[in-house]
């Protein structure tokens, strides 16, 4: 509605060149001779009567352009707007005289003194030649004004010194202590040490509401990203720019907004809380507790969206990151710095994975972060549990955008848990990040760009959409020592249907990533978990980060797997199998056997070293294959009874010295005696 006015100030303004004054003064005529004005906008009195009042108007005589616009505006029905497009001309003549129009907000009638001030300083702030007053008296603001000059608001009312005091005070709880007297001191520095200068903010106010997206107008200085602050207090972000507005996504409820309402920049982009106070609980996107254990002591705020690391701050991903679970150890296994997509159908433990991880890092000195996009609130529920039961929450944030959170939220969950890890990255630690699951977060994304009006791409995302996980997904970097040397390692989750690698979202995620950890329903199915496809998983860097006892020990297991699924699709229906066949079936069967692993029971490297080195060298292929996973859980358990000091230098040095090899097969071989007796039996 505005622009239209705007528009056909703009019309009338242009139509008298150079007689603009003359055209206002008889606009404010028109207005002010009552009689007429109601005639012209009585439903009684007929249209040829009010063009025929229009041409002999003696307050219109000789302006015949105005009487045109005037007729125009009859016919068109658009004739109760005359006032607001006088107003509009006014701001156009003032303009382009080199002055524009105020609105001061008193609370009560200012004195003469008091608005030629008031003119005089705008004059100078804005460098205007003229300001028009336009006063508006408003008791609430008590005392003072608040002026609004070209969108800009500079408030130096009563009620806006005290609004900004009590948040003054409400944001620094942190320091103060437990007795009255810290207290009241802290009370007396806030209050003396509060600088009551006005606020300048600019504002502007909703054109159109709806599905948490709210075209604004007025912000004309707005920059994408930025945070902007509704009149309910709920927080937007900008994320749209047009000519003559913006899109905002809002970060809260939309209950109490509407076509009107004011939005008040915040001039900082949006930001999360960060720092060690975050350490153990659950916060949603934005950084608000939402585990009923109080609020937050962080140590700073940082951007949500950030420049990833540059090449020259960056190192090669060396030191390994245990994931505890001996298929991906031995095979894929990643690097502290490493991004590795766990892709899979629903339901194939994505999930499970990354939380083995995160219980392996216990004493690692690694902080976790778990993000969970457009899961169910019972689900994140289920995993603080876990995280809690196994000492794991510890060292974890849990960042949580419900399913029932709106989409601009969980659009900015897995970036505000980046935010916060590299917070730890920049004090030189180590950092292990979970977006679960990437897939809800790119039809989040989809749901805003529709909103906004953004033109849909393959599959109705937006074209934009690889941006959106690759910006995210490189700020997981390994530091150089001199930028700290900490690391952030990703493991983002995304979740195929029906197995379908090729679809959109899943090819560019692996595309972005450092190799993938690929989980099948039909291995989950036969009951091999973790189900993970060894042909298709990969791992691009992690090789060079492997623990060397692992690397060693493990080096034919893939390809030992690949003879044996080989082997099996030809020898489906073939009885009568030649003797090294059948051994070399009997070593991938075992093989197999001693890759599945129970929930939350991950493996030390002296562990995961000791049985590959038992498998991968045959030394269990005597042993009956329903027997492979109790005799591994005791054969580890008899070399820590008897041989503690030799698991010791595996799990510190990482290495398999030629003597942990002979105590290796000489435990095996002590320990298969003493067993084998039972399996006859
Ligand atoms: N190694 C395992 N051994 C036994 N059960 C497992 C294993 N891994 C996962 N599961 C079980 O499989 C089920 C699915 O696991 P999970 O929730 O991790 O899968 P997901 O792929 O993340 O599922 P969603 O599609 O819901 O995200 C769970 O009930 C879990 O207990």
């Amino acid at each position: 509605m505005k622009e239209e006015i705007q528009r056909y100030a703009a019309a009338l303004f242009s139509l008298s060149e150079g007689e603009t004054q003359g055209v206002e003064q008889a606009c404010s005529a028109l207005l002010a001779d009552h009689e007429l004005w109601q005639t012209l906008t009585s439903p009684a009195v007929s249209q040829a009567q009010k063009e025929e009042l229009i041409r002999s108007a003696p307050v219109l005589e000789g302006r015949q352009p105005l009487q045109a616009f005037l007729i125009l505006l009859l016919q068109e029905g658009k004739i109760s707007q005359f006032p607001k497009i006088c107003a509009s001309i006014r701001e156009l003549v003032l303009a382009a005289q080199g002055g524009a129009v105020c609105v001061m907000t008193c609370a009560r009638e200012p004195d003469e003194q008091m608005l030629a001030d008031v003119r005089q300083a705008v004059c100078k702030m804005r460098h205007l030649d003229k300001v028009v007053l336009d006063i508006q008296i408003d008791p609430s603001i008590l005392g003072g004004f608040i002026l609004d000059v070209d969108g800009v608001t500079y408030d130096r009312s009563v009620k806006g010194r005290l609004e900004r005091l009590a948040q003054g005070l409400d944001r620094s709880p942190e320091h103060i202590g437990d007795s009255v007297d810290d207290l009241v001191e802290e009370l007396k520095e806030q209050i003396l040490g509060f600088d009551s200068h006005s606020e300048t903010s600019e504002t502007g106010r909703i054109l159109e509401m709806g599905d948490g997206i709210a075209t604004v107008s007025g912000l004309d200085r707005a920059v994408y990203g930025e945070l902007v602050e509704f009149e309910t207090g709920v927080s937007g972000m900008v994320m749209d720019l047009s000519r003559d507005h913006v899109g905002v996504v809002l970060l809260g409820a939309e209950d109490g907004l509407g076509e009107g309402s004011v939005v008040r920049r915040t001039g900082r982009p949006a930001d999360v809380p960060v720092g060690d106070g975050l350490i153990g609980r659950v916060v949603d996107a934005l950084g608000h507790p939402i585990d009923g254990l109080g609020s937050i002591q962080y140590t700073e705020r940082r951007p949500i969206e950030r420049e990833a690391s540059g090449v020259v701050t960056r190192e090669p991903v060396t030191q390994p990151l245990q994931t505890g679970i001996l298929a991906i150890d031995a095979m894929v296994p990643i690097g502290r710095g490493q991004r590795e997509l766990i892709i899979g159908d629903r339901q194939t433990g994505k999930t499970s994975i990354a939380l083995d991880t995160i219980l392996n890092q216990k004493g690692q000195n690694v902080i976790c972060i778990y993000v969970a996009i457009g899961q169910k609130a019972s689900t994140v529920a289920r995993i603080r549990d876990t995280l809690v039961k196994h000492g794991a929450m510890d060292y974890s944030i849990v960042v949580s955008s419900t399913a029932s959170d709106p989409a601009p939220l969980q659009y900015v969950a897995p970036y505000a848990g980046a935010a916060m890890g590299e917070y730890f990255m920049s004090q030189g630690r180590d950092v292990l990040i979970v977006y679960d699951d990437l897939s809800k977060h790119a039809v989040a994304y989809r749901a805003i760009s529709l909103l906004l009006k953004r033109s849909p791409g393959r599959e109705a995302y937006p074209g934009d959409v690889f941006y959106l996980h690759s910006r995210l997904l490189e700020r997981a970097c390994r530091l150089t020592r001199e930028y700290g040397g900490g690391s952030m390692t990703a493991l983002p989750i995304i979740e195929t249907q029906a197995g379908d690698v090729s679809a959109y979202i899943p090819t560019n995620v692996i595309s972005i990533t450092d190799g993938q950890i690929y989980l099948e329903s039909d291995l989950f199915n036969a009951g091999q978990r973790p189900a993970v496809n060894v042909g298709l998983s990969v791992s691009r860097v992690g090789g060079s980060a492997q623990t060397r006892a692992v690397k060693k020990t493990a080096g034919t297991l893939r390809i030992d797997l690949a003879r044996f699924r080989e082997l099996e699709v030809f020898t489906q229906f073939s009885s009568d199998l030649d003797k090294a066949t059948q051994q070399a079936l009997g070593h991938g069967k075992r093989l197999l056997e001693l890759l599945k692993q129970p929930l939350y029971q991950p493996f030390t490297v002296a562990r995961q070293a000791v049985l590959l080195y038992a498998a991968t060298n045959g030394l269990l292929d005597d042993v009956p294959l329903e027997q492979i996973r109790p005799f591994a859980g005791g054969l580890c358990h008899a070399m820590e009874a008897e041989h503690g000091d030799v698991m010791e230098e595996i799990q510190s040095t990482g290495n398999l010295s030629g003597m942990a090899v002979e105590t290796i097969r000489a435990c095996l071989d002590e320990y298969k005696k003493r067993v084998s007796a039972t399996w006859q039996a």
